[in-house]
């Protein structure tokens, strides 16, 4: 049979704006995801050149918060192979399973998830897969990393979740989650077969559950190349907002920047994170470690955290107050009152958890309160953006996770921050693949928050936000990449000794030269469409 032929008119320059056409043309969020994925899957170079194009409109399809109802659903939308899966089943040769992969070596990133805490929707089992996708396109699209450089990964583990056990299309193992021996068998062997079979792999885990997500990165990141994107790279993110959201704040109260208190709501693998990473926002500010421990308060389901509390887990004792004794206090606006926050966190996952009176609050504290609700997908925010600028008369210094759009009050226009860890997990990654870094240490986390922090231009500051525009991503993460060699040189953790020899702008020079583009293409040279 004679292959379909091109019509005779047929441009690559309408056929960019027929795909955007065709996107748009889709009410659903989900629907535009799957028209996205089949995009992809039939011309990928043709897929990331409308994606850079396009980062603001495509990167909320592609990611948080549509691949979110992508991984609930996989099961049902699966078209055709993605990614890599690796699963209980493949003990004693996951060696050989991963061996299977086509661009061994090639391969510079994995996104590795188990599924089991797939944003703020708990265990998604083998449905977790396009998390690590979706990461791995802001890395190509953010910071150029190379299509055939990257490695989806999802350990399938089986899943506690019933109605997936139940589904007849369930793509997973059909059984409940190892117990903690086995799973730390599976996970020894996974990391020491990915070490053998890509030897340049720098590994992001992604998504697995609190008690997981500290232990594996404590077991491993001393032995290989690797981080944690909800520990770290949402500590480093939200280190960054602070920095900028403190000053504009300070800058209406006159408050020192060492004066601020942090109340966080929610005390997960996220939570702790970020709690641990915001300690040298204060450290830097002038404050003693210790002093600076002081200034921040963790609230979980059972309350404010105090170290009287029988029980307590093991990431939760750092930051449980011993100031607060007597029957625990568990209502927020009281726990408010009692801290007098500047600064009011939110990783609960707990919906619309900040209700006005909450807002009100810290409004009554604060003239330019910090609220940040930073749970995702946007159904399991704290707090919607158009209610805090409401209830806040537009004085509150807002970023969410997921993203909002901007919001009019009393004829002006306010504009959200995104605190999402996409503003850095992808400069880290660049930065410590290129320096070939042997760990990814908290110091190199730490300079990509200040380099965040630092990359506003002056439009942006005019604005007042506290994240710099998504569109101006690939210069972001070089900048965050540049600031990441530097410290792993620092601390001699570099293998790329060429990079010491370069001045600060040719370094950054070569970064963005480094960094991928889609191939201009020519007519006719689409795939079949
Ligand atoms: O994926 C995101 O948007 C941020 C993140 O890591 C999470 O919520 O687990
Ligand atoms: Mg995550």
């Amino acid at each position: 049979m004679s292959p379909a032929r091109f019509p005779p008119h047929f441009t690559n320059t309408d056929h960019r704006q027929r795909c955007l056409v065709q996107l748009r043309s889709k009410n659903i969020p989900l629907e535009k995801y799957i028209y996205l994925n089949g995009l992809k899957g039939r011309d990928s170079n043709l897929f990331y050149d409308i994606l850079l194009e396009n980062m603001q409109e495509m990167v909320p399809i592609l990611y948080t918060p549509t691949v979110g109802d992508a991984c609930v659903n996989y099961s049902h939308i699966w078209r055709r192979p993605e990614g890599l899966y690796v699963s209980i089943e493949d003990k004693g040769r996951i060696r050989e399973v991963l061996s299977t992969w086509p661009n061994l070596h090639d391969s510079r990133i994995a996104v590795v998830t188990d599924g089991s805490r797939i944003l703020g929707l708990g265990d998604l089992g083998a449905n977790g897969l396009p998390i690590s996708i979706g990461k791995l396109d802001l890395y190509i699209a953010a910071a150029g990393i190379k299509p055939s450089s990257t490695v989806p990964i999802c350990l399938d583990l089986g899943t506690n979740t019933q109605r997936y056990l139940d589904d007849p299309l369930y793509i997973g193992v059909r059984r409940p989650r190892p117990e903690a021996a086995e799973m730390d068998a599976f996970m020894k062997e996974f990391m020491e077969a990915m070490h053998d079979v890509f030897p340049q792999l720098l590994v992001q885990f992604e998504d697995f559950s609190t008690d997981n997500a500290f232990k594996y990165l404590d077991e491993f990141r001393h032995k290989y190349r690797v981080f944690n994107d909800d520990i770290q790279g949402t500590g480093s993110v939200i280190l960054s907002g602070l920095v900028n959201a403190a000053r504009l704040s300070s800058a209406a109260s006159g408050l020192p920047l060492a004066d601020h208190k942090i109340l966080f709501f929610g005390a997960g693998s996220a939570g702790i994170g970020v709690a641990k990473q915001l300690l040298s926002f204060f450290t830097t500010n002038g404050l003693s470690p210790e002093e600076a421990r002081s200034r921040i308060y963790t609230v979980d389901s059972k309350g404010l955290i105090t170290a009287d509390r029988k029980g307590l887990q093991e990431h939760k004792k750092f930051f449980a107050r011993t100031d607060h004794n007597g029957p625990p206090m568990t209502n927020l606006v009281d726990i408010i009152n009692y801290v007098k926050p500047t600064a009011l966190l939110g990783l609960s996952t707990l919906r619309n958890a900040f209700s006005e009176d909450v807002v009100k609050a810290m409004c009554a504290l604060n003239k330019r309160p910090i609220i940040f609700p930073l749970s995702n997908p946007v159904v399991l925010s704290e707090l919607d953006y158009p209610d805090a600028i409401q209830w806040s008369d537009g004085r509150v210094i807002f970023a969410s996770g997921s993203p909002y759009k901007h919001v009019s009050h009393g004829g002006v226009s306010f504009e959200p921050g995104q605190g999402n860890n996409m503003y850095i997990f992808p400069g880290i990654g660049l930065g410590s693949i290129l320096a070939k870094t042997r760990h990814v240490s908290d110091a190199m986390v730490e300079q990509a928050a200040f380099a965040l922090a630092s990359s506003m231009n002056a439009e942006e500051e005019a604005a007042q936000l506290v994240y710099p525009r998504l569109s101006r991503i690939r210069e972001i993460s070089a900048r965050i990449a540049h600031a990441v060699i530097r410290q792993s040189q620092k601390e001699k953790l570099d293998n790329n000794p060429y990079l010491r020899t370069l001045p600060d702008a040719d370094l950054l020079g070569l970064i963005q030269d480094k960094m991928w583009q889609p191939p201009v293409l020519q007519t006719h040279t689409l795939g079949r469409l």
